[in-house]
């Protein structure tokens, strides 16, 4: 799938939101969308599953099945938590027993007969994630979504990306809380300024030919570049985890060479 000149403000005469966004969404692969608050990151996401139209340019070979979770489940709706489900089964074709299973690994059980607007932000969460992976889906995004969830289940998020995955489904997913250390082997995109900026390993290679990278690295290993220079200092800066990737871009940009990512506790 590709986004192709991708342009998208949200009225006639607003400020652009993103411009000029090309990319590539290989099969089989992760993608953590990274950016500060604001940064069009719900906006990217929202434009490749199919919920936004671009304004300009096109987003090319989606996926038939898409699998979308907002960050926000719309829980407005006139449905017990099992009447949704068994609603969004019906829609895609599917028997009602095809949420058992979902049902039982969310551990929405006890829920089934709430009506949507009275479940917790965590359980509306949880319901917006079956309802995504009732058919196997070609694209799965995920918007935040591990907020709202408490820890078992956050756990369950990494699971699922990775049966997805494997089964030759695209993740794209957004990410500001750091949670991304839980997705090592995921490319990393940012959205800054109004573009998109893709690490250079999201070239194209597939999982397998991937560089193997420790479970525990949250940021890819940079090799120290050329002989220490007497002219040099290092200088240490401590970045938000959500941040760093765009900040190592920036220095990289005004000439500085960064010489490594480590967790705040880690000793040199
Ligand atoms: N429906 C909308 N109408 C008009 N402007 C919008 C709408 N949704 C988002 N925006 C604006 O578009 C910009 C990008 O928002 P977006 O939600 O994509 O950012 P984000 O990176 O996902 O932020 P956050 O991490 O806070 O969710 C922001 O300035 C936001 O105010």
């Amino acid at each position: 799938m590709r986004l192709d000149d991708v342009w998208f403000r949200y009225a006639r005469r607003a400020p652009w939101t993103l411009r000029e966004v090309g990319a590539t969404l290989e099969p089989g692969r992760t993608i953590v969308v990274l950016g500060r608050n604001g940064a069009g990151k719900s906006t990217l996401l929202q434009l490749a599953a199919g919920v936004l139209r671009p304004t300009r340019g096109a987003v090319r070979d989606r996926p038939a099945v898409v699998g979308w979770v907002p960050e926000r489940f719309p829980a407005a709706q006139p449905f017990t938590a099992l009447g949704y489900l068994h609603a969004m089964a019906g829609v895609r074709g599917l028997s009602p027993a095809a949420a058992d299973p979902w049902i039982d690994r969310l551990g929405l059980a006890a829920h089934l007969d709430t009506p949507l607007p009275d479940l917790s932000k965590g359980t509306a969460q949880k319901v917006g994630l079956a309802q995504a992976l009732l058919t196997s889906p070609g694209l799965l995004v995920l918007d935040e979504p591990w907020e709202g969830l408490d820890a078992p289940s956050r756990e369950l998020i990494p699971q699922i990306v990775a049966e997805v995955t494997s089964a030759g489904g695209t993740v794209l997913v957004s990410d500001h809380r750091g949670e991304i250390a839980n997705l090592p082997d995921a490319l990393h995109w940012t959205v800054a300024d109004g573009t998109l900026h893709v690490e250079p390993s999201s070239g194209g290679s597939l999982p397998s030919e991937s560089p193997p990278q420790s479970g525990n690295e949250p940021f890819p290993a940079i090799p120290a570049s050329g002989a220490d220079n007497a002219d040099e200092v290092v200088v240490e800066i401590l970045v938000r985890r959500h941040e760093a990737a765009a900040a190592m871009r920036q220095l990289t940009a005004a000439g500085h060479r960064v010489q490594g990512v480590r967790e705040t506790g880690e000793g040199r």
